[in-house]
């Protein structure tokens, strides 16, 4: 059980009618400090009318809304959006402030000094890939969608707020921008230490981005859980049929290196010295399939020579500390992971 002081959101029996359509419908959820939920389901289930009941952007018919512990309505609009940072699919920059005058923008309204709030400025620019010295005196309209989408990143968490909700923030971006910003936003530091609560309707970046995914029909919810949880213990025929077309893009997603050691060969048949052997291959368990498969795959493609065969290296995990090192080839990794699946979805 988590303490209600370390909930960063409690969500109890939400719900929000217009006119005769009920959208949301008794939704509870509780959200520790730090992790990181997604709220996913077809068009118009609602997921966006959850999300801006949390800031208070609309208020529910029915429930309430508890941020660390105090009941939402209890307290002055304006603090409670100063600790939730939001960011929507339009970005909603203004247009005749730079870059750095729309990130500051917050901050400045806190009444912090100048000289602070140019340093945080600098700080996220660098931090999201935009030098400020390049960036920092262009206009909106000077910038990709993609780099329109990073500062408006940058200007929710600009007053450092511990809450961050993200509507649809990539929805507007060709499919490899947003993959790529995809990857850098769940490698960015600052946002790891954040509780995030992020709407889309792409299984896959929900899948990439959540501890816990909601999956919601008509306003109810189908299923809270891990994406494993969802993947593999599916609560009913919704949620089963929501994943079956991307089924084995999310298992490759979804199982890491730790789910299939138990099902590699015991032994390398192969001599060590006939491996490429650096750093860059010695992989912690905790990879994902996909991510192993894409790292073999571009170490076939350099380092395949006649009798060599690219492998990767696992570390061993605790639970596995006679075995310090294994070697995994592209072969061996799919018959495992093959058979890791097997004994994942039986009952
Ligand atoms: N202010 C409003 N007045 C009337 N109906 C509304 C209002 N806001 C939302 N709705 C309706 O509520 C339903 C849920 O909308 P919501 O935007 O929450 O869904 P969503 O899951 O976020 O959809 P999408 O993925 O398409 O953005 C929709 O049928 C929508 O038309």
């Amino acid at each position: 059980m988590t303490s209600s002081s370390s909930l960063a959101i409690q969500a109890h029996q939400l719900s929000k009618r217009y006119g005769s359509h009920t959208v949301v419908q008794n939704v509870s959820f509780e959200l520790p400090a730090g992790e990181t939920l997604v709220l996913l389901g077809p068009s118009g289930c609602g997921k966006t009318t959850l999300l801006r009941m949390l800031n208070r952007l609309v208020e529910p018919d029915a429930g309430y809304v508890a941020i660390h512990g105090q009941d939402v309505r209890t307290q002055p609009v304006a603090d409670l959006r100063r600790g939730i940072g939001y960011v929507i699919q339009q970005v909603g920059l203004l247009p005749h402030y730079t870059v750095a005058e729309n990130v500051g923008v917050v901050p400045r309204l806190l009444g912090q000094e100048a000289s602070q709030v140019a340093a945080r400025t600098e700080e996220l620019l660098r931090r999201l890939h935009l030098p400020p010295e390049r960036y920092g005196g262009q206009y909106p309209h000077q910038l990709s969608g993609g780099q329109q989408q990073r500062v408006g990143l940058a200007r929710a968490l600009a007053a450092n707020p511990p809450i961050i909700l993200l509507d649809e923030p990539f929805g507007a971006l060709d499919p490899i921008t947003r993959a790529s910003i995809r990857r850098e936003f769940r490698e960015l530091e600052e946002l790891r230490r954040k509780t995030v609560v992020l709407v889309t309707h792409d299984v896959t970046e929900a899948f990439e981005l959540a501890d816990r995914i909601m999956l919601l029909n008509a306003g109810q919810v189908q299923q809270l859980g891990t994406p494993r949880e969802l993947l593999f213990r599916p609560a009913n025929n919704f949620v089963r049929s929501f994943f079956e077309a991307e089924k084995l893009s999310l298992q490759l997603r979804t199982l890491r290196l730790t789910d299939v050691l138990a099902y590699t060969p015991t032994e390398s048949n192969m001599p060590i010295t006939t491996h490429y052997k650096s750093e860059y291959n010695i992989l912690p368990p905790t990879v994902t399939i996909q991510q192993s498969i894409e790292l073999l795959s571009t170490l076939s493609a350099k380092h395949e020579g006649p009798g060599e065969e690219a492998v990767v290296w696992v570390e061993a995990d605790n639970s596995n500390a006679d075995r310090a090192l294994t070697s995994l080839s592209l072969p061996q990794l799919m018959a495992a992971f093959g058979r890791a699946l097997q004994q994942v979805q039986t009952p």
